[in-house]
């Protein structure tokens, strides 16, 4: 999914791409560079915010009646998930959340807030959150990070129709990237490499 908003929001490609020439530049391909690169890390997270990935998550099953602190009365037996697409599109949670804004979270983390691909809260909800938290996300972040990095620093990607992700396919609550869309993808010159 991340490859499609890549491909289709072209004009955002430079800005990954001098983060990462500069932070590999200065770590080289360490843990450290992953680490200082904080539009990598945002572009990722917002992808799977806008992208919303699954319309729910952290299924659960009531075993015994339960009352929410606000009077929310749940049987036991019944059937519960959090509304992951309802949160990632609700404009007062996230302002203008309609519109793909690939620094939305390096902003706000420049603003002192805890927002790293790897923290959760209850407004990002895509890895979980609390005790069953998916404890596979540092893992899985790094080996985002390292993939989008290494394409932005060696490809130019487009798509055909700029501004436009391929309709992805919903299997249930989960949504699956469109198996038949193209992207048109480009080695870059070795003079162009950092
Ligand atoms: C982008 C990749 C991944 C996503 C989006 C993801 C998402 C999630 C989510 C949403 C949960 C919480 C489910 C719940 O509360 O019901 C979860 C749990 C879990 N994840 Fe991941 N995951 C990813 C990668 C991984 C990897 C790479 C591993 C292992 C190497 C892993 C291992 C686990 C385990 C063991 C749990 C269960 C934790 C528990 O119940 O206490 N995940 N994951």
């Amino acid at each position: 999914m991340t490859l499609f908003y890549l491909a289709a929001y072209p004009q955002y490609m430079d800005h990954l791409r001098d983060e990462v020439d500069r932070v590999v530049r200065e770590h080289g391909w360490t843990k450290a560079a992953l680490d200082e690169m904080h539009k990598v890390d945002s572009f990722l997270r917002e992808v799977m915010r806008a992208s919303g990935m699954t319309t729910g998550t952290m299924s659960r099953k009531a075993v015994k009646d339960y009352t929410f602190s606000d009077g929310t009365f749940v049987p036991a037996g019944t059937y519960l998930m959090a509304p992951t697409s309802a949160i990632y599109t609700d404009d007062t949670v996230y302002p203008n959340a309609v519109e793909f804004n690939p620094w939305r979270f390096s902003d706000m983390r420049n603003q002192g807030e805890h927002v790293k691909l790897v923290n959760t809260n209850l407004n990002f909800l895509s890895f979980g959150h609390g005790y069953h938290a998916c404890p596979g996300r540092f893992f899985a972040v790094s080996e985002m990070k390292i993939i989008l990095a290494h394409i932005v620093a060696t490809y130019d990607v487009k798509m055909e129709q700029e501004g436009v992700i391929p309709t992805p396919i919903m299997i249930g609550h989960v949504c699956v990237p469109s198996r038949k869309a193209e992207i048109l993808v480009r080695k870059k010159l070795p003079s162009q490499m950092a």
